[in-house]
């Protein structure tokens, strides 16, 4: 399918090349989707919430108590996310896989708790291989229903305070890094913030670090939302569906997925360059060259609902431009 992709991008009325990575875009979602002609107007955005135990330890700018309040904030329609998916006319599924706040049952919210927020990772396991599993599933199902209902186009988001404390201590984990080379301010974290947040990751590598087995590193640092994002893109590429891949945490969340299993990598698209500093080390690990560079550190999915324009124009010149014999115009001097 890409070989036929490629030949038609040939014979489109323009220089050959000229719409640079727009034609490449093109020619992997047809390969990804097996489609002649690829459609990516059919978006779902899917934001995993969930609570992490090291907000004992003051690694955050905000309150733990701002994960729920996010949810409910997703589903009443005021969040960052919810009004690009309106812009976008993408649907918006909203999953709770575990915060310390009880909810009362918010409509437009899946209620899929794991627990009351992982452990604090500086002290214990995150969670148990049993909680591990269980997150990654709420993913798998995730996709599923994409998959159900026909979705060209898979963008993973999350919301959790505390989770680029955790999404640092698996990427260090999984890149053999040192923390300090990977931590950022996250929500906006003073520079001494910043050093004690990375003293924070330190120990909790120190307690599980070693095992680079990446499930045994997802339930030892992850969160159950980083977990069933991993989930989600695994079952994302089972269904053949492309994921434009958001900022640091789903970054994050997608190398664990590939070192599950390596040929995921063929259905990911990078949407940006987070602000957080250790994203770059993730992409140079994935091999990805993002498409956007904004400054955005917001999290969400909202880097890459920015990008699904950029995926939609490429699959509509790809489809609907003429060729140079059927618009008649000369291609050979
Ligand atoms: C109001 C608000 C909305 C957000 N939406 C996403 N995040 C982002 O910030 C959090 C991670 O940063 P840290 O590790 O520093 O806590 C995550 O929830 C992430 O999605 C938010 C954070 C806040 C405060
Ligand atoms: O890039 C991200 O995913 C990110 C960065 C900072 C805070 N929350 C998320």
């Amino acid at each position: 399918m890409a070989e036929r992709a490629r030949a038609r991008q040939a014979v489109l009325t323009k220089p050959p090349g000229s719409l640079g990575r727009l034609e490449r875009l093109a020619i992997t979602l047809s390969a990804q989707q097996q489609r002649e002609q690829p459609d990516v107007d059919a978006v779902r955005i899917v934001i995993f919430a969930g609570d992490h135990g090291v907000c004992a330890e003051n690694i955050s700018a905000f309150p733990q108590a701002v994960t729920a309040q996010m949810v409910a904030n997703f589903a009443a329609g005021g969040a960052a996310i919810s009004v690009l998916a309106r812009h976008l006319g993408a649907d918006l599924e909203v999953i709770n896989t575990g915060t310390v706040t009880a909810q009362p049952l918010l409509p437009g919210v899946l209620d899929e708790r794991i627990g009351a927020g992982t452990a604090n990772i500086a002290q214990a396991p995150a969670m148990t291989r049993t909680q591990c599993e269980a997150a990654l599933e709420i993913g798998v199902r995730a996709a599923a229903r994409a998959a159900q209902a026909g979705i060209g186009l898979f963008v993973g988001g999350e919301m959790g305070i505390g989770n680029t404390t955790s999404a640092t201590a698996v990427a260090s984990a999984l890149l053999d890094s040192d923390p300090a080379a990977l931590t950022g301010p996250g929500t906006g974290l003073s520079p001494t913030g910043v050093m004690h947040k990375t003293e924070v990751i330190r120990r909790a590598l120190q307690r599980h670090g070693q095992d680079k087995d990446p499930l045994h590193v997802l339930a030892s640092l992850g969160g159950f939302e980083i977990n069933a994002l991993a989930g989600a893109l695994l079952g994302c590429a089972q269904h053949r569906i492309p994921v434009l891949v958001d900022g640091f945490i789903v970054s994050v969340a997608a190398l664990a997925a590939c070192r599950l299993q390596p040929a995921l990598r063929d259905w990911l698209h990078f949407a940006h360059r987070s602000g957080e500093p250790g994203h770059s080390a993730v992409l140079g690990a994935l091999d990805a060259d993002p498409l956007l560079e904004l400054d955005m550190r917001l999290g969400e999915g909202s880097g890459a609902a920015i990008a699904v324009p950029l995926l939609q124009a490429a699959c509509r010149l790809h489809n609907q431009m003429a060729s140079f014999d059927s618009a008649g115009v000369s291609h050979d001097s």
